[in-house]
């Protein structure tokens, strides 16, 4: 049976197992529940710290998980990086008061808190600094006024808890970091592991795509098809009313209103879009 490591709590847990609810796997009934096992799908779930979830992939006691890529730089590997899943994005980077620090060269000489030691750790050996790091659990803010660092490393996403700290960010973002899947560094070929990717891909194009559907002459076919090309190719049948045709097409959601737009005024009419709830391209 395949195992595979979904985080517990915290901020990717709800959107990861609603991911792999959409890919067709059952998710454990009760937040407090450890352990799910799907027997169907030959998939049993465990329900880790994020911040673990690289250490049990890296050492192959379990097959598959999903964590964070900052989370996976910071347990320094062996587990790899199979899949971006397009949520839990955010940047992961230094801040300090303004007046005291804006250029990560000057880190030398300060104290700097953090939750993430191993990706800190790593870029100043890459860039050849030498500073304290400090490991706190959480709520690194505090750290600057507390006195117990002058510069924190940690994820940032809107900015807001920076700013309500006083502190601003610099440096470029040490790393962009997502939800992501990961698998052990030597993955046997198991159709477990490749149908669950195949899954996940698909919930990624199911939640990205919609279905475009609408009529047009003959006549202007092809320019509508330049307009909606789809990722094979259109779906063309013929309509009871002479010269015209039925196109149905996949489009990326977020150009859907403009090329409906484009459509109407080349005269194609009909236009209908429709979610999609699942696909394997
Ligand atoms: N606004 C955010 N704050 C913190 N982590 C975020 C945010 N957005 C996305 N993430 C990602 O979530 C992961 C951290 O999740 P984790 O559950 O460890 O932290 P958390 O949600 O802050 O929980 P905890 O309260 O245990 O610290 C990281 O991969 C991080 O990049
Ligand atoms: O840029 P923002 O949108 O403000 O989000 C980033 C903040 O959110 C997280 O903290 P969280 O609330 O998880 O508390 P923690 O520090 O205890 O993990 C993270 O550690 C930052 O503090
Ligand atoms: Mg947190």
């Amino acid at each position: 049976m395949l195992r595979i490591a979904v985080p517990n709590k915290g901020r990717l847990a709800g959107a990861a197992a609603q991911m792999l609810r959409e890919a067709g796997y059952r998710q454990r009934p009760s937040d407090s529940d450890l352990v799910c096992r799907d027997e169907p799908n030959q998939v049993e779930f465990f329900y880790l710290r994020p911040h673990d979830i690289a250490t049990y992939v890296g050492s192959g006691d379990l097959q598959l998980g999903i964590t964070g890529r900052d989370l996976l730089v910071d347990a320094g590997g062996p587990a790899v990086e199979l899949l971006d899943l397009g949520f839990g994005g955010a940047t992961f980077r230094f801040a300090a008061r303004p007046e005291t620090i804006t250029d990560p060269a000057k880190l030398p000489g300060h104290r700097i808190a953090t939750s993430y030691p191993g990706i800190v750790r790593g870029y100043l050996a890459e860039h050849g600094l030498d500073a304290e790091v400090i490991r706190l659990d959480g709520a690194v803010e505090n750290a600057i006024g507390l006195g117990v660092a002058e510069v924190i490393a940690d994820v940032v996403q809107t900015g807001a808890t920076l700013r309500q700290a006083g502190l601003a960010p610099f440096g470029e973002p040490i790393l962009e970091s997502a939800a992501i899947l990961i698998g052990g560094p030597d993955r046997p070929v198991d159709g477990g592991v490749t149908q669950l990717q195949r899954r996940l891909q698909g919930v990624l194009v199911a939640r990205s795509y919609v279905m475009l559907a609408y009529d047009v002459h003959a006549e202007t076919l092809d320019a509508a098809c330049q307009l909606t090309p789809g990722i094979e190719s259109p779906t063309i049948s013929p309509l009871h009313r002479e010269g015209w045709v039925a196109v149905q097409s996949m489009v990326r959601r977020a150009e859907v209103h403009r090329i409906m737009d484009e459509l109407y005024d080349l005269g194609a009419r009909a236009i209908l879009v429709t979610d999609i709830h699942a696909c394997r391209l």
